[in-house]
């Protein structure tokens, strides 16, 4: 099979079914204080020494903020029907409360119809990790206020844009929201506190029912959540790595979603905070929930786990599977735990409608010869990962859409610009987009599968 063809499913996707490619604010704008934008937690921690690699900031980016009509015309000559990107909630709020700021709406207005005048779907994601600094300087995510910001932030933008937009996402990963930012310290706002992260993550669930209840009462129909989820694979079938699987399939894959659709925690939480695990009232657990009219999928790899008593909190690690491909980000290429997570969620919470709202890899790129660049890696990883998807369709998963990360080489976080995931390459001097091979993919297998725009 050629590069060329794209090899794809026997069966084609259901009708209607999305093919997008996603993005965030903080990663592909830049002009982070434009227009009367405030400043968020992320504009404050890449401009912070060391936190960065290089101490690249998002102040640049790949100048979204200026490109982004050609962007737009982009995505058009892709064949994408849909797009995921974030607001920053910066930009609406600029101090998180209080004061709206026009400048910040009309861009996301002009985005949504520019959008939509290409035939494209607008999936909206509220949060994507900026909080707004002046919310951080009042306690942030740890605050008891913190659900209530949210949702009137998620209100404001219901009201401007609820007419144009019908995808909504209110977070977008709670579980790294909450052990990057709060536990492991390596995202902004760099805590490395147990107690406080159990505190955020339930405030977070909180926040995204307020949310959500909001949405309703604005008449918003389709409101999902966002979740990072990895299987969790035991390195051995000895008791002791078959628990510690089990722990970390509830700590990174449970923990969220088990509260939204049951109102309650996994068992193994408190097992695994012990003592820095908050004593939750069944009020407040019955409180958390939400179910999404939609869960949003963000894979990358699996794990392979051992148990490791120094390995905490969980109490188990990861073995790398040294046999394996690896992405630039050292994690393993495991297409089939796409088709393997999917199916779980349809047996563990009942069927719910999914979309792939994130799939892709970095990889160290070519540079580009006669106006070509030939990611192999990525195109390999993009075929095999969209082949996964298809035989969760075979299983009868309900899954409506499919979204590359990213479409363009963007902020990778703590990262910087050194980890690149888009099938569009952004030049790091003057950030002019070249679509790679793996894009030329894409838009043949939209053309040949989708439905078309
Ligand atoms: O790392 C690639 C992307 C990132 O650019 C997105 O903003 C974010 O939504 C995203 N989530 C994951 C998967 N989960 C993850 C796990 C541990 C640390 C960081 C991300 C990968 N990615």
């Amino acid at each position: 099979m050629s590069e060329r063809t794209p090899a794809m499913p026997t069966d084609s996707p259901p009708n209607g079914f999305l093919w997008g490619a996603a993005t965030s604010a903080y990663q592909i704008e830049g002009s982070p204080l434009a227009d009367g934008a405030g400043p968020s937690i992320w504009h404050r921690f890449a401009h912070t020494p060391g936190r960065v690699l290089n101490d690249d900031t998002g102040d640049i980016a790949c100048d979204h903020y200026s490109r982004w009509r050609e962007d737009v015309a982009l995505m058009a000559s892709l064949g994408l029907n849909a797009y995921r990107f974030s607001v920053a909630w910066a930009r609406i709020l600029p101090e998180g409360t209080g004061r709206v700021n026009q400048a910040g709406l009309d861009f996301y207005r002009h985005l949504v119809d520019a959008l939509l005048e290409q035939g494209i779907e607008p999936m909206l994601t509220l949060y994507h990790w900026d909080l707004p600094e002046a919310l951080d300087a009042r306690g942030g995510w740890a605050s008891d206020a913190s659900p209530g910001w949210f949702a009137d932030y998620a209100q404001i933008l219901y009201r401007a844009l609820g007419d144009r937009v019908r995808l909504w996402i209110t977070l977008n990963e709670p579980w790294v929201i909450t052990a990057g930012g709060y536990l492991y310290g390596d995202l902004a706002p760099g805590h490395c506190n147990p107690r406080e992260s159990a505190i955020v993550a339930h405030n977070l669930l909180r926040a995204h029912a307020a949310a959500s209840a909001s949405g309703r009462a604005e008449g918003i129909e389709r409101i999902g959540l966002a979740v990072n989820l990895e299987p969790q694979d035991p390195a051995s079938d000895s008791p002791e790595d078959q628990d510690a699987a089990a722990r970390r399939d509830a700590f990174i894959n449970r923990w969220f979603l088990d509260p939204v659709f049951f109102g309650r925690y996994p068992a193994q939480m408190q097992t695994i905070f012990g003592t820095d695990w908050p004593d939750f009232s069944a009020s407040e657990l019955d409180a958390l929930r939400a179910p999404p009219d939609f869960v949003g999928v963000n894979y990358y790899s699996r794990s392979v786990v051992r148990a490791d008593p120094t390995a905490q909190p969980v109490g188990a690690r990861r073995v790398r599977q040294d046999t394996r491909p690896h992405t630039a980000m050292d994690w393993e290429v495991h297409p089939q735990g796409l088709t393997d997570i999917l199916v779980w969620i349809q047996g563990r919470y009942g069927n719910p409608p999914v979309y792939i709202t994130e799939n892709g890899a970095a990889f160290e790129d070519p540079q580009p010869v006669a106006g070509r660049l030939r990611d192999r890696e990525r195109l390999a990883y993009l075929r095999s990962h969209l082949r996964a998807a298809s035989r969760a369709l075979r299983r009868g998963v309900d899954l409506r859409g499919y979204f590359a990360w990213s479409l363009l080489d963007n902020f990778e976080w703590s990262y910087g610009y050194a980890k690149r995931f888009g099938l569009v390459r952004v030049d790091p001097v003057d950030r002019q987009r070249l679509i790679k091979d793996s894009g030329r993919f894409y838009r043949d297998a939209i053309r040949r599968y989708g439905g078309g725009r």
